[in-house]
């Protein structure tokens, strides 16, 4: 099967400054996969260009073979690092509108999730708690039947014991044959449930490892292995 991503000499500058800088990188499918780095190493920049927000300076990225744009976006799932949905809306009028606009929409699947964690789907968005509304867009984002899940920064705001939760829901409902890539700072929180591990630093790929790997190699937790390479 082809990989899901592809990235070949890839970089990105704003201006003069390098945000990205030469990465090469090949992802198969059915995997978990942590995006990692200090702050401003790169990873929303990724995550934008996998999304086609962004355009690359030179060399280029593929998604399932094809170059992002409308084909990509049907079968890329993104959680953008921050809200693009209004709160005037209610909660079941964004399912109606997320199922009209994709195809791959699975309202059943987003209601079921909802219930588990207590949201009532009548409540407008500004009303719910700041960690209520990132589920809400998690659960959203994880209903649709994608072959690449890009979450950034999921669980950033959501208090321990939905952390949980929301782990499993994202274990459960992705596709053994799709990959998640996760974009965090909670390396310890989702450990667990990962593949395989990228770390970014200042704009380079300085390891693609699976998470057995680090372990055996290091003997530690890539939490605490994080820590020591990026050690301030
Ligand atoms: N629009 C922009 N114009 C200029 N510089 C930018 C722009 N967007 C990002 N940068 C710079 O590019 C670098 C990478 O930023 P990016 O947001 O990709 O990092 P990040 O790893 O996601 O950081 P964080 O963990 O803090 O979210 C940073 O130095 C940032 O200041």
């Amino acid at each position: 099967m082809n990989p899901i991503l592809e990235c070949h000499g890839l970089t990105k500058k704003y201006g003069d400054f390098s945000a990205l800088t030469d990465l090469n990188l090949t992802l198969g499918r059915g995997q978990i996969v942590a995006l990692l780095g200090p702050n401003g190493s790169g990873k929303t920049t990724l995550i934008k260009l996998i999304n086609g927000l962004l355009t690359p300076t030179q060399g280029e990225i593929l998604i399932s073979g094809q170059h992002p744009g409308a084909y990509t976006k049907s079968i890329v799932s993104y959680l953008p690092d921050h809200s693009y949905l209004r709160d005037k809306m209610k909660v079941d009028d964004i399912i109606k509108y997320f199922c009209d606009f994709y195809d791959n929409f699975i309202s059943e699947r987003a209601y079921e999730m909802l219930a588990s964690l207590s949201i009532n789907p009548k409540a407008r968005l500004g009303t719910l708690s700041k960690g209520d509304k990132e589920k809400v867009q998690l659960i959203l984002v994880m209903s649709r039947k994608a072959e690449l899940y890009v979450l950034d920064e999921p669980i950033g705001g959501v208090d321990p014991a939905a952390r949980d939760y929301i782990l499993r829901t994202i274990i459960g409902n992705y596709d053994e044959n799709a990959t998640v890539l996760i974009s965090t700072h909670l390396i310890a929180d989702i450990e667990n449930v990962l593949d395989r591990v990228l770390f970014l630093q200042n704009g380079r790929l300085i390891m693609n490892e699976t998470v057995d790997d680090i372990r055996t190699a290091n003997g530690k937790s890539v939490d605490v292995y994080f820590r020591e390479v990026f050690r301030c």
